[in-house]
């Protein structure tokens, strides 16, 4: 990767921003402050959480955002009443969480649905497929459309919930099942243009944090500018795969285009928990504050398969998490160097979020160089990848 990445990163990067951003993926203190500051600071975009009494809602959000370990959720308790959780301390997500009890009551005067789904950037739906699911599909129905009239923005994800249970013949058929008859109820109320998204999930394994990993992307307006940069940073460090990871919540935010298999990024999940154990054991200084993760952490592993990890802090909440071959780490200099570029991006892209939220200025969009060689013309084309407008 050449010097120019960097040049135009301090130009393009800039320009190509809307000037409507404001999701909330803070990362920077900075940006912290700002949000909070802002008036609605306490308004942050939502997910709601939803689907009957014991579908799982509240184990998928302790074990996704609260580190708790699978088998410690028997002991949850049922939730009720709304359960706001606010994860964007700690976390790159800068949402709100609502753990809805199992039973709303969309009828009960009390409920003001209308004020919860039009700050809500998505609406999580759990299906519990160890049980009949018959009724969980009506109240999918009727929450899906309740808030589809409110808010049609809203992303409906329907979570087909603890599959673990399930031969793999049985997880595919019960999907099948589902999505029909979920799409057929829509169709039946004239509703065609209510899109939902299926997952198959189980807090026993990873399918829950790559799940959640695809729920929040959708909320990211960056994510077709960080896609671009992973794929021109992998394109010329030798690299096969590579993820954006919040690390507390092992959710990644990016990737690039090439498709995800999930042993890979079980694989990189499990490289960031080493990391942050051995820090924690060994790593803490007396005057860290007692944080595991800082600008300092920097992890390689060299598997018997001749594949190596790498993973590198690129801002207080993400780091890259990188799957090479042992002889593409032989260039580590150009590694090093195209990921100092490639932070230097990152840090610009939420800077300019930040700073249009600040100002509210307008940022006007500049066209892409097309001068230059092949390799500059392909930055180019990243730097001023659409962002994704506000849900
Ligand atoms: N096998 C299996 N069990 C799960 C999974 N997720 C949650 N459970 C179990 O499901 C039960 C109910 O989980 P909760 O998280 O309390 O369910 P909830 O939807 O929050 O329930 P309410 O608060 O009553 O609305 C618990 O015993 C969990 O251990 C999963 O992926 N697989």
């Amino acid at each position: 990767m050449s010097i120019e990445y960097e040049e135009q990163l301090a130009g393009s990067l800039v320009d190509s921003f809307p000037k409507d951003f404001g999701y909330g993926v803070e990362n920077m203190d900075m940006m912290q402050e700002n949000l909070e500051n802002s008036p609605s600071a306490d308004n942050k975009p939502r997910i709601l959480l939803m689907g009957l009494r014991r579908s799982g809602k509240s184990s998928i959000q302790k074990v996704v955002f609260h580190k708790m370990s699978p088998n410690e959720t028997l002991f949850l308790e049922s939730t009720n009443k709304i359960y706001k959780d606010d994860i964007s301390a700690s976390s790159f997500v800068n949402f709100h969480i609502w753990d809805f009890p199992g039973q709303v009551d969309f009828f009960d005067p009390t409920f003001d649905y209308e004020m919860i789904f039009r700050g809500t950037g998505a609406l999580i739906f759990v299906i519990d497929a160890q049980d009949d699911y018959v009724e969980a599909l009506g109240r999918l129905h009727l929450t899906v459309s309740r808030a589809f009239r409110v808010n049609p923005e809203i992303n409906f994800e329907v979570f087909i919930h603890k599959v673990d249970g399930l031969s793999d013949d049985h997880k595919i058929e019960t999907q099948r099942d589902i999505h029909q008859r979920a799409n057929d109820d829509l169709a039946d109320a004239s509703l065609e243009k209510l899109h939902l998204s299926f997952y198959l999930t189980s807090i026993y394994d990873h399918s829950i944090f790559e799940a959640f990993s695809k729920v929040v992307q959708k909320l990211i307006p960056q994510l077709p500018t960080l896609e671009n940069l992973l794929n021109i940073f992998i394109s010329n460090s030798g690299i096969e795969k590579a993820f954006l990871f919040d690390v507390v919540s092992k959710i990644y935010i990016a990737t690039d285009s090439s498709p995800v298999d999930m042993q890979s990024y079980e694989l990189c999940c499990d490289m960031i928990d080493v990391v942050i154990d051995v820090s924690c054991i060994y790593g803490l200084k007396d005057d860290s504050n007692g944080n595991a993760y800082d600008k300092e952490s920097l992890a390689i592993i060299k598997l018997n398969n001749t594949t190596v990890l790498y993973l590198k802090e690129v801002t207080k909440f993400l780091a890259l998490v990188c799957i090479l071959r042992e002889e593409s780490f032989e260039r580590k200099g150009l590694i090093d160097y195209n990921f100092h570029c490639f932070r230097k991006a990152i840090h610009e892209v939420f800077e300019v979020s930040s700073s249009t939220q600040r100002t509210g200025a307008a940022v006007q969009s500049s066209p892409p160089s097309s001068s230059g060689n092949g390799l500059a013309r392909l930055k180019s084309a990243a730097l001023n990848g659409t962002p994704r407008s506000m849900v």
